[in-house]
């Protein structure tokens, strides 16, 4: 049982002490606010928010796909828990730092902020085999649906967390597919990502919204009903189906999205959290205490 008051006596500047580091990370380089909120994503929907995925290990949930070569600023999680054990030694988990971190990113970007609820604790292992629990750039509308609703998470909440792709960037080999091959992309978006893009992919980067690409707000989904979205994926929430309306109504409220939106981040947040004894505070976030 998660609570938002669950550090208030043990370390009471714990949230203040993280704001403080995302905020100046954000200022330095605003993607950074991007990778944070993703990596709270990867961290969740593999095994639980867990901090599983802050583990720099070679054969860890880092090495495997989708996570390497893309997740990035570990090292600033890795400098804000240095801050925090610098205040409460041994007191604040790494998964609470992340899903704490992701939600100041948000604000730090412009967007809507939340409760976020607190008392995670740390895994003792990486599990590189259950990363295929999160959904690829080549992922229909079924399969979306399906690995998140593995998760408790409805379409409503499907499309609010997809929001995230309002900041942020994207290789070239996670969308070459879709802007040579696909058919329901605006002709002119898909001309001038090609510049940028060789067929066979690279590592050249885009950005996941086109309008406002370090600003939280909902042009991603009007930018879903021009057909302007990057990844296949992206698409496959505005292509005739059953998702289509709840892009229009997050296209056209503002206040509809963020409401959806930091819902589904308290329910992402939720997931088979460690507790009680379960687990153990981690002292650096890459690595497991010695025993
Ligand atoms: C719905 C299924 C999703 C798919 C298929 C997907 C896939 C991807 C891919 C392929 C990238 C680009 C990675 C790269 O090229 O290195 C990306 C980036 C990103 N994703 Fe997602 N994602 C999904 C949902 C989410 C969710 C739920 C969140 C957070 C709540 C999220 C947040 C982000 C952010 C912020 C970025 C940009 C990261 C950066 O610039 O470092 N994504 N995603």
């Amino acid at each position: 049982q998660l609570s938002s008051t669950f550090y208030d006596t043990s370390c009471p500047n714990a949230l203040s002490t993280i704001k403080s580091g995302v905020d100046a990370a954000v200022m330095q380089e605003a993607r950074t606010g991007a990778s944070l909120l993703r990596m709270h994503f990867h961290d969740c929907f593999v095994h639980g928010c867990d901090g599983s995925v802050l583990l720099n290990d070679t054969s860890g949930e880092q090495s495997s796909p989708p996570n390497k070569g893309s997740l990035r600023r570990f090292d600033v999680i890795d400098s804000i828990k240095a801050q925090v054990e610098a205040v409460c030694p041994g007191v604040v988990s790494c998964a609470d730092i992340l899903a704490v971190a992701a939600r100041d990113s948000v604000v730090a970007l412009g967007g809507p902020s939340w409760t976020v609820l607190l008392g995670r604790r740390d895994s003792t292992a990486s599990f590189p085999s259950e990363t295929t629990d999160l959904p690829a750039p080549t992922s229909s509308l079924q399969q979306l649906l399906s690995l998140f609703s593995n998760k408790n998470l409805d379409a409503t909440d499907m499309v609010a967390l997809s929001g995230a792709h309002t900041i942020g960037q994207a290789q070239c080999s996670n969308f070459n597919d879709h802007i040579y091959n696909d058919t329901n992309i605006d002709a002119a978006f898909a001309t001038s990502l090609q510049a940028n893009c060789p067929a066979s992919g690279s590592t050249s980067l885009a950005p996941l919204d086109t309008m406002t690409p370090t600003t939280f707000d909902n042009d991603y989904y009007t930018n879903l009903m021009s057909q302007k979205g990057l990844l296949h994926s992206d698409q496959e929430l505005f292509n005739n189906g059953s998702t289509d309306s709840t892009v229009s109504n997050f296209a056209s409220s503002a206040s509809a999205f963020t409401s959806a939106f930091t819902a589904a981040m308290v329910k992402m947040g939720n997931l088979s959290p460690l507790t009680g004894t379960d687990g153990e505070i981690r002292l650096a976030c890459g690595i497991v205490n010695s025993s």
